[in-house]
């Protein structure tokens, strides 16, 4: 039996690369960026109008000038107009280009306009006020994103913003998802009262679409012939499976000896944790990784997240996920030399720590109790008893406050 950490480590080292491809900018959210996004322009483009009002010279300011002769209007897109005199101004819009020829934006609040004439009210005008500097955010030729970088919302808007219509994005794998058993019915049917419906397949196909993952589905039979027949063939077809049950000690847990006679070279089987203990993991001749995770959901879920998860993101050349940690809520004894992948909900407390809340629940056939937690707390192996206030690391499997 090996530790998480190992187990981590083999399954990053056998992270692919499927290369790149183009996609329409529109519909690059969630993909993993695979070139630089470059300022065509100057972030801003032009001095723009952050206020709308009037633009004046601030030399009219220090001459004491507070009336000015209003010379035009222009709106936002309008071509600048400059003005001649330290009296004259231009009544202008927000998003506007200053004209070269004012430096300072006073706010209609702070005017009166009447006939053509903007009187200044009694307020302080500070030179450059209410002028978002050209190239103050980025200059022409700054790099804005670079590969590996998941193409977020603002990512879109950087795009657009720059011309790019297409985008170069990391491949994603193809991936199979592929349940066990023949206690599973389809979602649709009404089981029998010793069958349940197959849901760990749907938990996955879940999980992965956050990550912009589709995939293929399947199921196997507990019948050793059928299995090898349906792996053979998604063996072929996919860049990556993920086999949900079969693989502890009952008598019709088939997959081990059906993927190494399918020449699946097995990596590991067995990691020092609960939930997830039986997980398997090999790969086949031509390179196709194979996780295996024990059958009961939670340790799916919890597997997906601390396996799967690291493995897709470098496969897609993004930057290993910064550890996060919280605040353990309560105490607690955990007695076998396993990790313990401890249920918890967060807040986040009036000293602003993140604080896990343990969510009891029976086990880890207990996924119901998902429903209510956002995070596993990653307890060591090396330690029995763990105590309220220390700090240990948090995977998380929703956002914070969305239970
Ligand atoms: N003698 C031993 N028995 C067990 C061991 C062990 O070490 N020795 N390990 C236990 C642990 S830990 C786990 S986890 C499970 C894993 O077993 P399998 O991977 O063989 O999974 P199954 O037996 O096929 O299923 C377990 C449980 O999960 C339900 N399940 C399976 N697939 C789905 C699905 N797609 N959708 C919904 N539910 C599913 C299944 O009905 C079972 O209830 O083994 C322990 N036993
Ligand atoms: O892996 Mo099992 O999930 O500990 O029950």
């Amino acid at each position: 039996m090996i530790t998480v950490e190992e187990a981590e480590k083999i399954i990053l080292a056998n992270a692919g690369d499927y290369g790149a491809e183009i996609v329409m900018f529109d519909e690059a959210a969630g993909r993993v960026l695979f070139e630089n996004i470059k300022a065509d322009r100057d972030f801003p483009p032009y001095n723009r109008v952050t206020m709308d009002g009037i633009a004046i010279r601030y030399e009219a300011i220090e001459r004491g000038i507070s009336t000015f002769t209003v010379r035009a209007t222009q709106a936002a897109g309008d071509m600048p107009v400059n003005i001649e005199q330290p009296d004259e101004c231009v009544e202008i819009m927000t998003g506007a280009s200053l004209p070269i020829t004012a430096d300072t934006v006073i706010r209609y609040e702070d005017l009166i306009i009447k006939n053509g004439i903007a009187t200044l009210q009694a307020v302080k005008v500070k030179y450059g006020q209410n002028v978002h500097l050209q190239g103050s955010d980025r200059k022409q030729g700054d790099i804005l994103a670079v590969p590996g970088q998941m193409i977020t919302p603002a990512l879109v808007s950087l795009i657009a913003s720059v011309g790019e219509t297409e985008v170069r994005v990391k491949k994603v794998p193809r991936i199979a998802i592929v349940s066990t058993g023949d206690e599973l019915v389809p979602v649709n049917a009404v089981p029998a009262p010793f069958q349940v419906r197959q849901s760990n397949s749907y938990t996955i196909q879940a999980i992965l679409r956050q990550h912009g993952v589709t995939c293929g589905m399947l199921h196997l039979p507990d019948d050793p012939d059928k299995m090898k027949d349906k792996l053979q063939d998604a063996l072929y077809h996919y860049d990556g499976i993920i086999l949900s049950g079969g693989v502890s000690a009952g008598k019709f847990d088939y997959l081990p000896k059906v993927l190494e006679e399918l020449q699946v070279e097995k990596l590991f089987h067995k990691v020092s944790q609960r939930p997830g203990k039986p997980f398997w993991f090999g790969r086949s001749e031509q390179g196709i990784p194979v996780f295996a995770f024990p059958g009961n959901p939670v340790a799916v879920f919890l597997c997906t997240h601390r396996y799967f998860l690291p493995w897709l993101r470098a496969t897609l050349g993004m930057p290993g996920g910064e550890a996060l940690y919280a605040v353990l809520d309560n105490d607690l004894t955990f007695n076998p030399a396993l990790n313990y992948f401890l249920q918890v909900k967060l807040e986040v407390n009036t000293r602003a720590q993140l604080v896990a809340i343990p969510v009891a629940g029976n086990g880890s056939g207990d996924f119901a109790n998902l429903a209510d937690v956002n995070a596993f707390m990653e307890l060591p192996a090396d330690k029995n008893e763990f105590k309220k206030g220390e700090v240990y690391k948090i995977h998380l499997i929703s956002p914070i406050y969305s239970t």
